[in-house]
């Protein structure tokens, strides 16, 4: 079973095509880091904005960018899930609901990708139901759909074409969240596109 596992990442990436390198992907989380300190870090705001994780994809992107941080925030977490270990979105699950604490607050919701815009339109709505002040989406790639999106990013690092990605957080079929860059699958390996 892992000869399986390892050889069918391994030909997953062999056939991938490397869309932004790891230099490139860094220096969009420096700038996205940037943006978020010139709008919170000004001390005469006086605000402790609430910074939520979408896992598991957003797990690499939240980890570089929170040391750029400079302002008090609290960090949480939530977890949803639309795609499973698909390549096609289905209906969105949330495996960890946000806690109380969204309550009046300014919710910065950190997420990998907004494809569709399914699961953060769901997000953001379900903050605002829970009584979040506001809520900002930053989402480290922004994928360029041709369609109008159910939600719009307040910040985004890198629009990427309409390929299915992997790296920097991004599995296909489980494989390869681990990848520096941003790597397009080739679409004769994906399974429903
Ligand atoms: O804009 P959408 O079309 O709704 O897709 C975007 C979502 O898809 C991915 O999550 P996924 O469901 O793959 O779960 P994962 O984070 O565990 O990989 C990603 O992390 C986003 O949350
Ligand atoms: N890995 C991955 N997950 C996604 N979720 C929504 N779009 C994508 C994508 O292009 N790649």
């Amino acid at each position: 079973m892992q000869d399986f596992h390892h050889n069918r990442a391994r030909s997953l990436l062999a056939n991938a095509e490397e869309l932004y390198d790891q230099e490139t992907v860094q220096a969009a989380v420096r700038r996205m880091a940037g943006a978020l300190n010139d709008r919170y870090g000004d001390a005469s705001r006086q605000e402790f904005p609430l910074v939520l994780g979408v896992m598991g994809g957003a797990v690499v992107f939240t980890g570089n960018i929170l040391p750029q941080l400079t302002f008090p925030l609290e960090f949480d977490y939530i977890h949803v899930s639309r795609y499973g270990d698909d390549d096609q979105g289905g209906k969105v699950v949330w495996k960890v609901v946000p806690r109380p604490t969204v309550s009046g607050r300014t919710v910065i919701v950190l997420d990998d990708i907004l494809d569709e815009g399914e699961t953060l339109a769901h997000v953001k709505e379900r903050l605002l139901e829970m009584g979040a002040k506001e809520v900002i989406i930053a989402v480290f790639c922004d994928k360029d759909i041709g369609k109008v999106k159910p939600v719009k990013a307040d910040l985004v690092g890198i629009t990427i074409p309409n390929r299915f990605v992997v790296g920097f957080g991004m599995d296909a079929y489980g494989y390869w969240r681990n990848l520096p860059g941003l790597w397009a699958i080739n679409p004769d390996d994906l399974s429903t596109r």
